[in-house]
């Protein structure tokens, strides 16, 4: 489903590469997890993957398509959910929600059938019609969500979907996505949270200096790594106790 080879990615004016020579593949109805201390390389790939910034070198297909010969098929079958929020604070939930679905020629009754059952799944419908401005960063990050599946996008990226949220929100965010990949979606996702992996990616894989270190089921890793009695002990061993700070 997901093809990537030798992506490397280099910023302009940078002295270092962000991702470098990565090769991953990713199969139909995974969900996958980007795992890696901060600067790792998570958000560069994804972003990569998603066709927002181009790689330095190195090619990648999703569903056989390239960016470099279908931008707008491949547009139409993936969804991006950002780190930061986009939406209109002066604008009310479904207000956002309609513009999110009509930027994918989506309309009408069915577009509106659409946000209406996502909200009611994701606890939201009550709240349809207050402003953005009103809500927390935990309803925030579910509309974030709603906008981005409105149009069933066959691939789903994720960039930190459950940071800043509470445990509710989470549980319910998650449980969506679940049920999404149950319906068929492939679910990428970066995430600090390894408990959440743990229990939620068919497959990780963690990244460090911008270089994939190491990929497999969850439980095969924490298997292959003597000690460890989880994904965090496997995370800690491999890519050690150093902070990542820079600047
Ligand atoms: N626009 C940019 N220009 C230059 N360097 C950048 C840019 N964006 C990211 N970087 C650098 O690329 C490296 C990887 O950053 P990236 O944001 O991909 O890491 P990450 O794994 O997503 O980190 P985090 O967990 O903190 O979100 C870092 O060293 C970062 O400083």
């Amino acid at each position: 489903m997901i093809d990537i080879q030798h992506i490397s990615k280099k910023y302009k004016g940078a002295d270092n590469f962000s991702v470098t020579n990565l090769d991953l593949s990713i199969s139909e109805k995974e969900i996958f997890g980007l795992l890696g201390p901060n600067g790792a390389g998570k958000t560069t790939l994804i972003s990569i993957l998603c066709s927002l910034i181009k790689p330095t070198s190195g090619t990648f297909s999703i569903a056989g398509l390239t960016y470099q010969k279908n931008k707008n098929q491949l547009k139409q079958i993936i969804g991006i959910v950002p780190q930061e929020y986009a939406l209109y604070p002066s604008l009310t939930a479904f207000e956002n929600l309609k513009y999110f679905g009509s930027m994918y020629g989506l309309k009408g009754k069915n577009l509106n059938t659409k946000i209406n059952s996502a909200l009611e799944h994701l606890g939201l419908l009550a709240f349809a019609h207050k402003k953005i401005d009103t809500f927390s960063g935990g309803m925030k990050r579910r509309i974030n969500l709603i906008g981005s599946v409105l149009h069933n996008p066959k691939v789903l990226f994720l960039d930190e979907p459950t940071v800043g949220v509470d445990v509710q929100s989470k549980n319910v965010i998650i449980a969506f996505l679940q049920d999404l990949n149950k319906n068929g979606t492939t679910i990428i996702y970066t995430s600090h949270h390894l408990n959440e992996a743990e229990t939620f990616c068919t497959r990780v894989a963690i990244i460090d200096h911008g270089k994939l270190v190491v990929k497999g089921k969850p439980q095969e890793l924490i298997t292959q790594h003597p000690g460890a009695n989880n994904l965090e002990d496997v995370f800690i061993n491999i890519t050690g106790k150093a902070l990542r700070d820079h600047a």
